[in-house]
């Protein structure tokens, strides 16, 4: 009877382990290939692919040599130096091209028309792929990077919190924290020889853009919030460097030295933010009220946690709240950051533009502190500062790429995409491509979006910033009004130039960053 049953178990064994092995077969080697024939025949070609690398050999390649390339400083023709691998790889192979990252097939999408119908479907056929565990522990199992039903119970839970009366309450925090940073500025420019500061702008509006959504997000709590997000930014360059090769599952459970540090930031992430929790679910004001854990961003999200008779369904666990906080860091602090980073870049570079902003800013508000309506009006179409910031998110979106991935064999125009392609939408080239926005694509001229951002291109979805269709990005209202709010305090009070010793080198880290900083020469208007 033994003998039988050893046996049994045996065959099971060897059933098990041979799936396992064609699983992989099929995965490292039959789908390469299949995959690159049936795309072969549809006209789509691309880099051939690398057992296991894929074509991750040439991205290293292209990217280290890149990074070397110091641009001109009037040059808005970034394309080449951030993501070289598309720009070699399009000119090799055409506008869709398929490469592999390690074994994962991608299909470039460049066309606007094609990008919007893979992201405007609402029927979950193209949906956030999975990420790779470094960069969730980062970015926390959050809105980012959900599907189906768990992303729309999530989006109905958080979207109060950026509701327009919510948000006006945020911009009165979002002036609080940049006067206390201006005003140490304009302290030290007052020190100063000749009344003027270099700084490295690029690292101010990291803690500038950090402060405003901890205080936003937690209110009082705060200071607990920033050891958080202080503990996270260092997550984000071990997590960054792991991203960057192919992925060997089960590597995260390794203790590797960087796994280690990984594992030793996310607990003090953790920590802190529970600890955050823990004290609001102590504080809970009791009595009917709409938000009885506070009405910043955490605060709504708590409110989930009890769901009242209309809201049965979009209960939210403690954990899922601490993972969303996560989120909100990672996607909201940087991504503005570097939308103001690149703004005094280019009012630097173009002085008439910054002195029509000031001009604007000094009529809309004079030297008074501008709250939440008058931000609103510098929304209007025809208000310049909201034409500069379209601009620059358009010729340097801090959001490089948007990737999706068919959950079913699909009909996308004439190509049929099989199920599990990855479909890979490069914002930088689509965002200066001729075709589109005419010969003065790679030109600063905001005066393109004075009809309005439809009408700016010849496709009405050509600007993907943040995005478009029903996910797009839940905070491009508060970075709006931060962005603004930040630089109308800025314009009342300085002005501001390049310094010599700026080297122009936009790069990609995760999102687009000036690789040497941004150094800016600073003087009080009054001196
Ligand atoms: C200039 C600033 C910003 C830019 C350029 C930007 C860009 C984007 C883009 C392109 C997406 C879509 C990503 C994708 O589909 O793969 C997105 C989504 C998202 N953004 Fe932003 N973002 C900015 C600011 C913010 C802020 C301030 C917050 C929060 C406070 C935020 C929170 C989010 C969240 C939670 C999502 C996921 C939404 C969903 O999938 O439902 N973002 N953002």
């Amino acid at each position: 009877m033994d003998s039988v049953i050893c046996l049994v178990l045996k065959i099971a064994l060897a059933v098990v382990l041979v799936s396992k092995i064609l699983q992989v077969f099929r995965i490292v080697v039959w789908r390469p290939h299949a995959l690159t024939k049936s795309f072969k025949k549809q006209g789509v070609t691309g880099p051939p692919y690398f057992l296991l690398k894929g074509s991750l050999d040439e991205v290293k390649k292209w990217k280290k040599a890149a990074r070397e390339i110091i641009l001109d400083t009037n040059s808005n023709d970034i394309f080449k130096r951030v993501i070289p691998h598309y720009y070699i790889w399009s000119l090799k192979y055409g506008e869709t091209f398929l490469f592999w990252h390690g074994t994962q097939p991608h299909l470039c999408i460049s066309d606007p028309e094609l990008a919007k119908q893979i992201l405007s479907n609402k029927f979950g056929f193209y949906n956030k792929p999975c990420v790779n565990p470094f960069l969730q522990t980062l970015a926390g199992k959050g809105l980012l990077f959900m599907n189906g039903l768990d992303w729309v119970r999530r989006r109905r839970i958080v979207n109060p919190a950026f509701s327009l009366d919510k948000l006006k309450a945020m911009v009165k925090r979002m002036v609080a924290c940049s006067l206390s940073m201006f005003e140490e500025w304009k302290h030290q420019a007052e020190l100063a020889e000749n009344n003027c500061i270099k700084i490295e702008i690029n690292e101010e509006f990291q803690k500038l853009t950090a402060d405003i959504i901890a205080h936003t997000a937690f209110g009082s709590s705060y200071v607990h919030g920033k050891e958080a997000f202080k503990a996270q930014r260092e997550l984000q360059r071990w997590c960054a460097a792991s991203n960057a090769d192919v992925f060997i599952p089960g590597s995260q459970y390794l203790p590797t030295p960087s796994n280690l540090q990984i594992w030793k930031l996310d607990r003090k992430v953790k920590g802190s933010l529970s600890r955050i929790i823990e004290s609001r679910l102590k504080s809970k004001i009791t009595g009917g009220a709409d938000f009885p854990y506070g009405d910043d961003l955490l605060g709504v999200m708590m409110a989930a946690i009890e769901p009242t008779q209309s809201n049965r369904n979009f209960k939210l666990q403690i954990d899922e709240i601490l993972e969303e906080c996560k989120t909100f860091f990672f996607a909201g602090h940087e991504t503005t950051s570097n939308l103001l980073t690149w703004t005094m870049l280019l009012l630097s570079i173009h002085p008439e533009w910054q002195s029509k902003l000031k001009e604007e800013v000094l009529e809309e508000c004079g030297m008074g502190i501008p709250d939440a309506d008058i931000l609103a009006k510098l929304k209007l179409r025809s208000y310049q500062m909201n034409m500069v910031l379209l601009e620059i998110l358009r010729l340097y979106c801090p959001a490089i790429a948007l990737v999706r991935e068919a959950s079913e064999d699909m009909k996308l125009g004439n190509l049929m995409i099989p199920k599990h392609t990855r479909l890979t939408i490069p914002i930088v080239k689509i965002h200066r491509s001729k075709e589109y926005w005419g010969e003065d694509a790679n030109e600063f001229n905001p005066l393109r979006f004075k009809g309005g951002i439809s009408k700016a291109a010849k496709h009405p979805n050509a600007l993907m910033g943040f995005s478009v269709g029903p996910r797009t990005c839940i905070g491009q209202n508060f970075a709006m009004l931060e962005a603004k709010a930040v630089l109308a305090l800025i314009l009342q009070r300085f002005s501001f130039s390049l310094s010599p010793d700026y080297k122009h080198a936009p790069t990609d880290v995760l999102t687009l960053q000036p690789e040497h900083g941004l150094p800016i020469i600073i003087k009080p208007l009054n001196m």
